[in-house]
């Protein structure tokens, strides 16, 4: 493809400079230079919003990638940096608040008043919701100083409420946006403790006073009642009309304490968000707890002790602008050629390969609430799947993936989510982003299940003796067992009931006073000597009923019938009893009287009784070793 440019003085370098960066475009040319704009076609590395540039405008944007490449970031020591989340209950007005900020510093053009400039996924313009949260670098003038501010747009829906609680980290202080009309709603509660638990400075703003219905007064008493925050402290705004907004930027500057961190300290970064890009693999969101870091700096992975070279970072303006150094309480972005997904930890630290230095705390793991079974369309879509899956959770790193597979859906994975809309949300963004097409199972809940046959050990009269976690997801317990409860069937059925995963080993701890008796078994009043055994006195009747039980299933009917006992000395304390066939003795009595019917019936029942004291019971070999397993139900 050809380009044509119509370059006027001044105003080709920085814009062809720009053009640099794209491989495919097309321009359009118009009869004089001030009206040139190129549309652009497909950005070279991820798909961006088009750059219309023009000529005499008073567009900000055009400053901004033109001063690309510029920004000189020692410029910015940590008394002028101020790093701040906006958080509030969902709708109540944050990202409406981050349109004007960025407007009045300049970032972005003044334009349509509802943009939404920091809601990028298709998803959130669709739904209309924030569901990434967002980081802006914005440079506000102030009392002739120049400061830095790094705004963090959070989302409101409790679904995605860890993507509040890690932005936070990056950052000093709040604006806690309250709506005038609704006043504090459960998400402004939940998020002021995140921000309060974090001890972050909290600026509440009492959000939308232009409604008809906005009672901001009553607001600002719900603050200092539930929060402890004086009402003078409030400020009341339109961020759709504009109304008081310079303030709280104003009062950004004032009331937020500037980052601590030093510049001479060794570089140091927390990994607060990542995402995968298709072509420069990934791109880390950092913040700066120490030092400086510079273009082709070595730095290392804390979390997989991995160094890489830093090829590029800079500033989010939203957009990305590459600068040539980042300094400490700075936040910005990284692309250190990571090309692997889990090569980017969300939590992670980075440091200089010569200073090594202790590794932040990171943060906690999310806890899934909602599980839902996800399998590929075809199951030859497996691997790209599975790629897209990686990616996106990496951007999204409160989902839990595990590998599962069906018989009728094949392989797949059961994924965890924090709530249903963030599990629509996901399967949306597969969708729209990785052109991914899913079969996704109805969702469910975790259950908690006490296995009935848990007391597998207790009733095998074991003794705890110690318990200790090997990692995450095994234990190892011990247990001082009678060898006469383990040595039948006890590992089958702990098998059994662990689906494989456990496993058991013994070892002979020595003799141990008890108290056992001896149990005889009967048939028809017989014992029969293989099968004795000593019980203890408390399991006797179990043991003895349980027994009778298994020899009736274990032996075969015979022609009589035949009385299972288990004794204890003489004491019968268990029986069961074993039918004999019955001879149809009337089937050849065709007809005749009643009378006839019942001589036969009574010849049969001397016959039997006879057979019973003389009968022997035939009891089959293998009866024997399935009778002394034990069945814990
Ligand atoms: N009247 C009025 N409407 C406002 C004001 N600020 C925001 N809104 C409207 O309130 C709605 C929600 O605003 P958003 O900025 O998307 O709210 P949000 O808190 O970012 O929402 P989530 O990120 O989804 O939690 C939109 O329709 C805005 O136009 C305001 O000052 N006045």
């Amino acid at each position: 493809m050809q380009l044509s440019l119509i370059k006027h003085q001044g105003c080709a370098t920085p814009f062809l400079r720009h053009l640099l960066d794209f491989r495919v475009y097309q321009t359009r040319q118009r009869s004089q230079c001030c009206k040139i704009a190129c549309t652009v076609i497909r950005h070279r590395w991820m798909k961006r919003a088009p750059v219309f540039c023009t000529h005499n405008t008073t567009n900000k944007m055009i400053s901004t990638q033109a001063d690309k490449e510029n920004i000189d970031m020692s410029k910015f020591p940590v008394e002028r940096i101020r790093n701040f989340s906006i958080i509030a209950h969902i709708d109540h007005g944050k990202s409406t608040l981050a349109d004007r900020l960025l407007e009045l510093t300049g970032a972005i053009a003044t334009t349509d008043k509802n943009k939404q400039v920091l809601d990028k996924l298709q998803v959130e313009r669709e739904r209309g919701i924030t569901v990434k949260a967002q980081t802006a670098s914005l440079f506000y003038k102030y009392q002739g100083q120049t400061y830095l501010l790094n705004l963090i747009d959070t989302p409101g829906h409790v679904d995605f409420s860890y993507e509040v609680s890690r932005s936070i980290s990056a950052c000093q202080g709040v604006l806690l946006i309250v709506d005038a009309n609704q006043g504090i709603q459960a998400q402004t509660v939940a998020n002021f403790y995140l921000a309060f638990e974090a001890q972050l400075t909290i600026i509440p703003v009492i959000n939308k006073i232009d409604l008809k219905n906005a009672d901001p007064e009553r607001v600002e008493k719900q603050i200092e009642k539930v929060f402890d925050i004086p009402t003078e402290e409030c400020i009341r705004i339109s961020a759709k009309l504009g109304t008081n907004v310079e303030q709280v930027l104003q009062e950004v500057v004032k009331r937020l304490p500037p980052p601590t961190f030093k510049k001479e300290d060794p570089f140091k970064a927390l990994v607060f968000d990542s995402n995968f890009d298709h072509y420069r693999g990934v791109v880390a969101n950092i913040a700066l707890f120490g030092g400086y870091l510079s273009k082709g700096d070595r730095i290392i992975s804390a979390y997989l002790g991995k160094s890489y070279e830093v090829n590029e970072l800079g500033l989010l303006r939203p957009d990305e602008h590459p600068t040539d150094r980042l300094y400490a309480g700075q936040v910005g972005y990284v692309i250190a050629g990571m090309k692997e997904v889990k090569e980017a930890q969300i939590g992670d630290t980075l440091y200089h390969q010569k200073h090594l230095v202790e590794a932040l705390p990171g943060f906690k793991p999310a806890k899934a609430m909602v599980f839902a079974g996800m399998y590929p369309m075809d199951q030859s879509d497996y691997s790209a799947l599975r790629s897209a899956v990686e990616k996106l959770t990496l951007n999204d790193s409160s989902v839990t993936v595990q590998r599962d597979s069906s018989l009728a859906l094949g392989a797949g994975w059961r994924l965890g989510f924090l709530g249903l809309l963030h599990m629509e949300v996901f399967n949306q963004r597969l969708e729209q982003e990785y052109n991914a097409s899913v079969i996704v199972t109805a969702p469910t809940v975790p259950y908690k299940a006490i296995l009935s046959s848990a007391k597998l050990i207790k009733n095998r009269r074991a003794v705890q003796k110690n318990m200790v976690y090997i990692d995450d997801h095994r234990v190892m317990m011990k247990y001082l067992f009678p060898l006469n409860e383990i040595v039948v069937d006890f590992y089958d059925l702990l098998k059994s009931m662990s689906s494989g995963y456990a496993s058991f080993d013994y070892e002979d701890a020595g003799y141990q006073p008890a108290h056992v008796i001896k149990m005889d078994i009967l048939l028809n009043g017989k014992p029969v000597e293989e099968l004795t055994t000593i019980v203890h006195k408390d399991r006797a009747y179990s043991a003895g009923k349980a027994m009778c039980e298994r020899l009736q299933d274990a032996i075969p009917r015979q022609m009589f019938e035949i009385a299972v006992q288990a004794a204890i000395g003489s004491k019968v304390i268990a029986r069961e009893t074993i039918k004999a066939y019955k001879k149809n003795v009337l089937a050849k009595c065709y007809g005749g009287d009643i009378t006839r019917k019942m001589k036969l019936l009574k010849k049969q029942a001397e016959g039997k009784k006879k057979m019973r004291y003389i009968g022997t019971v035939q009891v089959p070999k293998d009866a024997f070793i399935n009778v002394l397993k034990r069945k814990d139900k």
